[in-house]
Formats: C-alpha cells, structure tokens, sequence
C-alpha cells in the first residue's frame, strides 16, 4: 500500500510499529510531537499536503490517567478535538484512519466481556475524552477507517506498569497492589502487529469498533506477581482494595475487552498476557 502516517511515534504504541515497520511492504512515515502536533490543525493539514498518505496510525494521545483529573482541557484538546479534526483530514483526503482507545471508555461495572456495542459510561477524564474522541470519529466516518479498543499497554520503553514494578521491585521489599480492579495486560508489541497486519485489508464503509488486547484475565496484583516471579525479585506483593490505595482518578473495576470480532473477521491468535509479558521482559533485560 501507499505511505502511512504514524503520530505519536514516541510513545509505546509508536515505538513498536516503527520497530516492526520493517518487516511489513509501505512506506512509513513517522512523527513524533515535535514533528506533528495534532492539536495544530492548519500544521496537520499543511504536513499532509507536502507528504501525500494513504493512511494515519493515531498513536499519539494524552494517557496520564490521573493528571487528566486536574487537566481535562489538554486531555479534550489531545483525545477528542484532534482525533475530530484528523477524522475531518482523512475524509477530506481520502484517507484510511486507525485510530487507538481504551477499556476505560466502560464504567466496569460488567460480568463478562465488554463487546464493541456495550454502552460506555467512563468513570474518569481520560475515558471520557477517549471516548468522545471515538464519537468523533464515528459522526465523520471516515472510510476503511478503525477505531481499536486496546487495554493496560506495556512496553520496554516509556511510561508503564510493568517499567514501575520493576523499579519498585528493586528498591522496596513490599509493595502493594490493588486486587479488585480486572483486565488484560497487553504488549504493545503484539498490537503494533496487529494493526500492521490488519491496515492494507481494510475495506469497509463505515467506521468499524474492535477490540484487541492480549489474551487472558487477571487484576494489577496478579500483573504485579507476574512481574516479580519471571523477573526473579524477591519484593512482596501484597494484595489490597482499590479503598486503600488512593487516585485522583476512579478506574473501572471490571475491563476486560472481548475479542470475538477481531479474531473472527481477521483469523488472528492472540498470544496469552504471560508468554507477552516474558517476552518483554526479555527485550527489557536484554538491554541492561
Ligand atoms: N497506555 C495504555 O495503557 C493504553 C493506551 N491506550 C491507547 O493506545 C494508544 C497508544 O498509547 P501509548 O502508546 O501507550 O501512549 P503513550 O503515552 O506511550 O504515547 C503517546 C504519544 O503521544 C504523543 N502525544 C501527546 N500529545 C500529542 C500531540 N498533541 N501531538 C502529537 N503527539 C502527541 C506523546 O508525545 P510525548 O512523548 O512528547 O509526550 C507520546 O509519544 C493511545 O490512543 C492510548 O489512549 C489504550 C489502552 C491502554
Ligand atoms: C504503582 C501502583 C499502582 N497501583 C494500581 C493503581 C491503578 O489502579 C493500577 C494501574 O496503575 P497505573 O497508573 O500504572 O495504570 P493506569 O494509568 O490506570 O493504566 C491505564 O492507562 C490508560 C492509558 C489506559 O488506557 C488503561 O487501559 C490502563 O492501562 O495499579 C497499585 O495498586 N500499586 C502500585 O504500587
């Protein structure tokens, strides 16, 4: 296929498809913040007029959850307002949008797997915007166009779970982690691959919702054990409620995300949390 655009090239999601994009036919073209705001709508457009595209991976978004709390614009301008305007770019250009969300769209309050067409009712900022960035999305239709719901993202770079356990793990001989709070851990690198693989079939009119996480269920005090037993640290883990471990923003208690659609309409497997968790962690000790 023609020249794809990848926004938020370095975050963790960015990271990896630029990593993977060698192995994959296209001509990738990747910007960082510095290279492409896209809050900044006439650079947007003017970016895409001297580099013609095919297609836009939106990786980049505002994910701290809990500073989202006290910056609700920024996180409107990053998550809604920009992915509005970039939905406007793409059906203006003719051009294939993929764009990421998360399971936080959901108040948590399920029994079983949230499906694509479950209600959403998000619980914090960063949901909230997310998922008006997904309205957006869905009232410009931009076509050929993907919207993927993806949940706990890790990689061995940047900002996540996995990279805090291990500090902590070091430094402390206990740590507590919340134990009523349920999802799937997913490898960045596994979803890096899996829009990779999904972006040239897609031939659609409307605007499609999937779901992609790892497979597998757990809470953050089972990701947290996981981390400390594969990585050999002796710190505790002590399992605690969500009561005595305070954020400034509330998390769904329940997110897992089902993957029926995905895995129907593109024939995927999808590898398990752990076996992804060890294999990050030994791109993680490989590069000590
Ligand atoms: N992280 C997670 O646990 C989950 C993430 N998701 C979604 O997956 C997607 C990828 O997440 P992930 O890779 O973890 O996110 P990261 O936070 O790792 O990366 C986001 C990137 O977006 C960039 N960015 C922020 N604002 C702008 C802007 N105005 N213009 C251009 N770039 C900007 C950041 O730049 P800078 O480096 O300069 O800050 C960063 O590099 C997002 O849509 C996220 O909402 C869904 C579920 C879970
Ligand atoms: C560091 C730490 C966290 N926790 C809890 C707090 C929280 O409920 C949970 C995860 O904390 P974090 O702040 O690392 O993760 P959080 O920012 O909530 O992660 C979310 O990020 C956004 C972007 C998403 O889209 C979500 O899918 C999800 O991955 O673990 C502990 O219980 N003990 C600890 O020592």
């Amino acid at each position: 296929m023609g020249k794809i655009l990848v926004t938020g090239v370095s975050g963790q999601l960015g990271t990896e498809i630029k990593k993977l994009s060698v192995s994959y036919k296209g001509d990738f073209l990747f910007a960082d913040r510095a290279a492409l705001d896209i809050t900044d709508g006439d650079k947007v457009k003017q970016f895409l007029g001297r580099h013609p595209v095919e297609a836009v991976i939106n990786s980049a978004a505002y994910t701290a959850v809990d500073k989202a709390e006290s910056e609700p614009e920024m996180a409107k301008q990053v998550n809604c307002k920009a992915v509005e305007m970039l939905a406007g770019v793409c059906v203006s250009h003719n051009l294939k949008l993929v764009h990421l969300s998360t399971d936080y769209v959901f108040d948590g309050k399920n029994h079983r797997p949230y499906k694509e067409n479950d209600p959403a009712a998000p619980v914090n900022v960063y949901g909230k915007t997310k998922w008006e960035g997904e309205e957006a999305i869905r009232s410009i239709n931009p076509g050929n166009s993907v919207i993927i719901r993806t949940s706990w993202l890790y990689s061995s770079q940047g900002n996540n779970f996995v990279k805090t356990m291990l500090r902590l793990g070091a430094e402390k001989e206990e740590v507590r982690v919340i134990d009523d709070q349920v999802g799937t851990p997913t490898y960045a690198g596994d979803l890096a691959a899996a829009v990779l693989d999904i972006l040239p079939g897609l031939n659609h009119k409307n605007v499609k919702t999937y779901h992609y996480t790892n497979e597998g269920v757990c809470t953050w005090f089972d990701f947290a054990k996981a981390i400390m037993e594969y990585e050999g640290l002796p710190c505790k883990v002590t399992p605690v409620p969500s009561s005595e471990y305070p954020t400034p923003a509330q998390r769904p208690s329940y997110s897992v995300l089902s993957k029926q659609t995905f895995k129907k309409d593109f024939k995927m497997t999808i590898p398990h949390w752990r076996d992804s968790l060890k294999k990050c962690l030994r791109e993680i000790d490989s590069k000590l």
